[in-house]
């Protein structure tokens, strides 16, 4: 019997394997068997005074960074897809909080939905993944649970709390060159918090899966031939639409990161720390100089070595395994930030074309399957 991580290794194998062949095809070329190599254990891979590497986490590692220490975090994202913030000096994070607001009765979650159907703010649901969220948003009125203060003020100061310590993070960025732009510091951006309730409550049973008489493959809801497996709750393998994600979870574990090599990375709650993964913006701030990851410029081109590539993650909760709760913490810069600048020419006039933030949530529409931007070896 497969453990799920190995399962999740075969799903990105799986569509790696296609996207080599697809690769491969277009270059008139055979393709290239994937290679699933685990790094070497121990603390050989990372070293310096508060950086160790989790010793319980399996085949591949993630390094634990204490907060005294986040200068090295800007040089550890190139090498690792995530990394364990310890010492953070956050208080408990607000799981009973997000205990209480989404197992409200279904009646009193609608109440909670943004009057403009944002996915961003406020109660959302997606049933066939077994998974519930609810975004607290501060630049809206919080849609909390009602005469509930408490749970009004906790969740501000931990958002907060979060949002000062990427923001530090940010910074170590900056110590040799701003690489991050002032504004994202000096203005409040579109920074978000999201509380996750995953449960086999949650799943809408007995809809397509009953009706249609097709199987549910059991990682991913996805149907699959052959197999008869039952839905997991998770959410889909993707990158973050943000700067940073600050991350912490409940067990059981169902977090993985891929890593630069495409190696699956288990990431189970440690406690003490908090969870910090790059999002789509990383390579923009962090490409060769000069040189846009966009598509229509220099693309992967404008990756090196030194740049931080969007954290690749899923989660699946394993089977019998009770609720997972988690809370994550999105650091935005404001819709309208310009990401790339330049002279093109158009119509045979040179004009400038700027390219914002939110222009890439719209793009990201588009990427069909999962929604990983510059991913890992795809
Ligand atoms: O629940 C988690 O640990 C991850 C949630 C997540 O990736 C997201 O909401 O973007
Ligand atoms: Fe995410």
């Amino acid at each position: 019997m497969f453990s799920i991580k190995r399962r999740v290794e075969q799903l990105f194998l799986n569509d790696y394997t296609k996207a080599q062949k697809r690769h491969a095809e277009a270059e008139g070329s055979g393709a290239q068997e994937p290679t699933l190599c685990i790094p070497p254990q121990g603390n050989s891979t990372v070293t310096g005074v508060g950086v160790s590497t989790a010793s319980d986490l399996g085949d591949a590692r993630l390094p634990v960074v204490d907060y005294n220490n986040i200068s090295q975090i800007p040089n550890i994202l190139t090498k690792f897809p995530a990394i364990y913030l310890a010492n953070h000096g956050l208080p408990p994070a607000p799981f009973e909080y997000a205990r209480t607001l989404l197992t409200l009765p279904e009646s009193a979650k609608a109440k909670l939905r943004d009057p403009k159907k944002s996915t961003v703010c406020g109660y959302n649901n997606a049933k066939a993944s077994g998974r519930e969220w609810w975004d607290y948003n501060p630049s809206q009125d919080i849609l909390g649970p009602p005469n509930n203060e408490e749970f009004k003020e906790y969740t501000t100061k931990f958002f907060n709390k979060s949002i000062e310590i990427l923001h530090n993070i940010c910074r170590q960025f900056n110590l040799k060159e701003q690489l991050i732009p002032q504004e994202v510091f000096d203005e409040a951006g579109f920074s978000t918090m999201r509380y996750l309730r995953y449960s086999p409550d949650v799943i809408d049973e007995g809809t397509e899966n009953e009706t249609s008489g097709v199987a549910y493959n059991s990682v991913l809801n996805s149907r699959r031939d052959g197999d008869d497996g039952e839905a997991l709750p998770h959410i889909e393998a993707h990158t973050d639409l943000d700067i940073l994600t600050l991350i912490t979870a409940t067990e059981p574990s169902g977090l993985y990161v891929w890593n630069r090599r495409g190696q699956v990375v288990s990431a189970p709650p440690i406690d003490g720390t908090v969870l910090v993964m790059a999002g789509d913006l990383m390579p923009f701030f962090t490409s060769k100089p000069g040189m846009s990851p966009l598509e229509q410029h220099e693309g992967v081109e404008a990756i090196g070595e030194e740049t931080v590539l969007p954290t690749a993650h899923t989660v699946v909760v394993p089977r019998n395994a009770g609720e997972r709760y988690s809370v994550a913490v999105f650091l935005r810069p404001r819709r309208d930030m310009v990401l790339d600048k330049r002279v093109v020419a158009r119509g045979g006039k040179e004009v400038n074309e700027e390219t914002a933030f939110w222009w890439l949530a719209t793009e990201k529409l588009h990427v069909e399957g999962r929604k990983c931007f510059l991913a890992t070896a795809l």
